[in-house]
């Protein structure tokens, strides 16, 4: 660690601290005093990417931060290299944000308005990002996935499973022309920080890929506007919809697709924490480390999305 700073001119350590909580990377509040004047970092060690998938999360995160998207992106060591190895292990050390979390029972339409313009903007600012990515759990994860866990599951969820799987496929088939780029792809609540109501930071962009921009909408939604039994929060939900329509209007097919993008973007979550839930090892990921989120609580909002459809505003 010490070695690893020695490289950049940001100063001398302080102290650190390992934060609890990450799945797939561990991250450390990092002191560092120069001028007499401390400054806080976080360095992130990334358990699940080799050296090889970093250079688009370096450029991503450099892009969106020029164009005042409130992202953490990596500084550069006094050589102009901004990607390290920690333990063998890729790692990049990037700015503290402030900010307080909001938990998902205190999240009110200001919060989601708030969430509907950033991500709207940083679909706006990574529009001509001149990099691509495919999703590491994205539509071939889940094609894969939800094949492999079936005899885990009761006969009923398995058919849920890959109904919506089929359903997707179905919609990509269509002759449509939805809004592609480049996704945050995991903004759930506890992914930002506020200041007020006012969102201040968009942190854990290692899902981003690319991919329909509405599906990254229909993440956030399902996450920041659902009540505990699935349902949506309509005062909350159309918030966050229209604050985003005003920045990055909808397109006439993202209007057709929005319903099922709910859907699919509820599976693709129900399915991810289904995988530890039922005890499947993964790559990349140790599962005794691993906390185990609630799958049912996405397969409640997946069932609500079906029992009643969202529309987007005009
Ligand atoms: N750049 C940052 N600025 C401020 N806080 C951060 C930053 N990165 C991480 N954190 C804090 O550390 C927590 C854990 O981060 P992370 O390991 O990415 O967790 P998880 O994978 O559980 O979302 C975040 O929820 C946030 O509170
Ligand atoms: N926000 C997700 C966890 C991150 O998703 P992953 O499947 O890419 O690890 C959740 O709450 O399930």
């Amino acid at each position: 660690m010490t070695n690893l700073l020695a490289q950049f001119d940001l100063g001398q350590l302080v102290s650190y601290k390992g934060i609890e909580g990450g799945i797939e990377n561990t991250n450390y509040f990092v002191t560092l005093e120069q001028n007499n004047q401390h400054t806080d970092y976080v360095l992130t060690v990334f358990e699940e990417f080799g050296m090889d998938d970093m250079p688009f999360f370096v450029e991503l995160t450099t892009w969106l931060a020029e164009r005042q998207i409130p992202v953490p992106f990596p500084y550069k060591d006094r050589n102009g290299i901004a990607l390290k190895k920690l333990h063998n292990r890729p790692a990049l050390l990037q700015p503290r944000f402030t900010g307080h979390h909001v938990a998902q029972t205190d999240l009110s339409a200001e919060h989601c308005a708030s969430i509907g313009t950033h991500l709207a903007k940083f679909h706006l600012a990574s529009e001509s990002f001149y990099l691509r990515r495919q999703a590491h759990r994205g539509v071939f994860w889940w094609r894969r996935e939800s094949q492999n866990i079936q005899r885990h599951l009761s006969k009923e969820d398995g058919e849920l499973l890959a109904q919506e799987v089929r359903l997707f496929d179905e919609l990509r088939e269509q002759p449509w022309g939805l809004p592609m780029g480049t996704i945050h792809g995991d903004m759930f609540h506890d992914n930002a920080l506020f200041d007020g109501n006012q969102v201040s930071a968009i942190l854990d962009v290692y899902n981003a890929a690319t991919a329909f921009l509405l599906f990254d909408l229909a993440i956030v939604a399902n996450d920041w506007c659902t009540l505990p039994d699935g349902t949506v929060d309509q005062a909350r939900e159309q918030a966050l919809l229209k604050a985003y329509h005003a920045e990055r209007p909808f397109t006439p097919d993202e209007y057709k697709a929005w319903p099922q993008l709910t859907r699919t973007a509820a599976m693709r979550f129900w399915l991810s924490r289904l995988i530890p839930a039922c005890g499947i090892e993964q790559a990349g990921r140790q599962s005794g480390d691993m906390v185990i989120k609630d799958p049912d609580e996405l397969k409640r909002i997946l069932l609500q999305r079906i029992a009643t459809p969202s529309s987007l505003p005009g």
